[in-house]
């Protein structure tokens, strides 16, 4: 579903920095992995790479088979809003939009408006405990409540793959562990697979496989190995 085949970034200044160097990652359908890593390691480069909203040096990424560098900006922007869906650590929901307007939000971009769309939209948000908040504002909510809305959006239009970049950073343990257990679930639910760039031993144990991102490229972290927390 997802290829990233040895794919290299640097970043200007003269010499240019070489932050990525010939990293590779093959996810099917449904399957969720972790990425961790030091900090300054390129996690947050490689998601943007992978969400084409920045260009590798070299190497290739495709999704479905479609290599994502060979099409225009246009062509990217539909299928990221297609086929992928974001979770931040800022939450970003849209402020003046209700959480019900917010999770409908992927599927309006994708022309879907109609009874469908709001029954998918009323399912994501009872799946994450936010049905009878559907009509508050972003800002009536706790960060908890706001990270389990943005997984409803992140899924709202069955992406294939979703991208999640630390996004229980900015939330206390407990609710963290109810967020990282609802996307885990929600993945499985819809059989999309999830990247999760993280710090936390905790939230990299939701996943299916830890990944471990270092100059070396990305690889199996060595079973027991469990340097950060
Ligand atoms: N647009 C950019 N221009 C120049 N340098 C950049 C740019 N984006 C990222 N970098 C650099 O690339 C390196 C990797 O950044 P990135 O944010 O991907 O790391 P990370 O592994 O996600 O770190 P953290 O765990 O701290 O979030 C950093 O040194 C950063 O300063």
């Amino acid at each position: 579903m997802l290829q990233v085949e040895n794919i290299s970034k640097s970043f200007g200044g003269t010499p240019p920095r070489q932050v990525l160097g010939g990293v590779s990652l093959q996810l099917a359908p449904g399957e969720y992995v972790a990425v961790m890593g030091e900090s300054g390691t390129g996690k947050s480069t490689l998601l943007n790479l992978i969400a084409g909203l920045d260009t590798p040096d070299a190497g290739r990424i495709s999704l479905d088979g479609r290599d994502i560098g060979a099409l225009d900006d246009d062509a990217r922007t539909r299928l990221r809003r297609a086929r992928m869906g974001f979770v931040f650590q800022a939450f970003h929901l849209l402020p003046h939009l209700s959480v019900e307007r917010n999770v409908a939000l992927p599927l309006a971009l994708n022309g879907q408006q109609g009874r469908e769309a709001a029954d998918r939209v009323r399912e994501l948000l009872d799946a994450v405990g936010m049905l009878e908040r559907a009509n508050a504002a972003p800002s009536q909510l706790s960060g908890g409540e706001m990270q389990r809305v943005a997984v409803a959006r992140a899924l709202a239009h069955r992406p294939a793959l979703v991208l999640a970049d630390e996004p229980t950073g900015n939330l206390d343990s407990d609710s963290a562990a109810e967020v990282l257990e609802l996307l885990a679930a929600q993945l499985k639910r819809d059989n999309a697979a999830g990247i999760l760039v993280t710090h936390s031993e905790l939230a990299a144990g939701t996943t299916d496989r830890i990944l471990q991102l270092s100059r070396q490229g990305l690889a199996p972290r060595a079973a027991g190995s469990s340097r950060q927390s």
